[in-house]
């Protein structure tokens, strides 16, 4: 069954001050999809209310979350959602945990570990929490019903966390693998078989690939993964693992041309999360 799109042009998670270019990288990246397997997540235009939780814009987070939902439901396979800023994996994963009743391992590609409570993170961005959010840890209403274990996640290509998230990553032992480790597919394979989960869920933030790779970041951080390293990573996850959903964020183009400069290496992302 050829897969399913979801996009999802959310901004409001984001802690960028490029945060509204967010919407315009989802819908460059729609432009170059089928439209027939896509589906569009209509996200307010307002910013949001924190509606007495202290997490800014709580209220349209909230109400995409929700939306993102209920057109998943409808996807009779996996689907790849595609951002936005990475909060947009809140429902994504959520959606997959249901559909696999938690038999999921989680792998993350992400310069950021996006692990911060409201209270450890510097931004108060809600694309630095969602991880933490779907571990269990957040404002009530985003929790899941059935929150990921610790066990089935597997960070990958992190190099820029703070120092609440290195915390909780030391205590909880959540296994990592390093941009140098990612340049071995084996190794990415054997970490997620170490989850003992029977299939996997596949998480990019493009600013898990080096800046020279890919210009339109909203959150660039050097030394990052080389785009072959990455799909053949995908590749290998794929040859190996059920996929029960996945999903890309955080393309923020300056410009319809950084757009396009970009979207061969994006394509070639989807290409290898899509092929059969
Ligand atoms: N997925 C991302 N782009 N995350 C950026 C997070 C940056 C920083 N750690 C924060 O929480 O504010």
């Amino acid at each position: 069954m050829p897969a399913t799109f979801v996009v999802v042009p959310q901004w409001q998670g984001s802690g960028s001050s490029r945060a509204l270019r967010l919407s315009d990288g989802a819908e460059a990246i729609r432009g170059d999809l089928p439209a027939s397997s896509t589906r569009v997540v209509e996200v307010p235009l307002e910013a949001g209310d924190e509606l007495g939780s202290g997490l800014p814009r709580l209220g349209s987070l909230q109400l995409v979350r929700d939306r993102t939902l209920a057109v998943l439901a409808d996807v009779d396979d996996w689907a790849l959602t595609i951002g936005g800023d990475c909060g947009v994996a809140l429902a994504a994963v959520d959606h997959a945990l249901e559909r696999t009743g938690g038999d999921v391992a989680v792998i993350w590609f992400d310069a950021h570990p996006d692990l911060n409570t409201l209270e450890s993170s510097p931004s108060a961005a809600f694309s630095g929490m969602v991880l933490r959010t779907l571990l269990g840890d957040g404002i009530g209403p985003l929790v899941p019903a059935t929150p990921l274990a610790a066990g089935r996640l597997v960070l990958a290509g992190v190099r820029s966390s703070d120092e609440g998230e290195d915390e909780f990553v030391s205590a909880t032992a959540i296994r990592q693998l390093t941009v140098d480790d990612l340049a071995d597919p084996a190794a990415l394979v054997a970490a997620v078989e170490a989850t003992g989960a029977g299939s996997v869920y596949v998480h990019i933030d493009l600013d898990v690939l080096d800046p020279g790779e890919l210009l339109g970041l909203s959150d660039p951080v050097p030394f990052g993964v080389t785009p072959a390293a990455l799909v053949a990573g995908v590749r290998a996850l794929k040859g190996r693992f059920g996929l029960a959903g996945a999903s890309i964020a955080g393309f923020s183009p300056a410009s319809p041309d950084e757009a396009s400069d970009d979207l061969p290496t994006i394509l070639r992302i989807i290409g290898a999360l899509t092929a059969s």
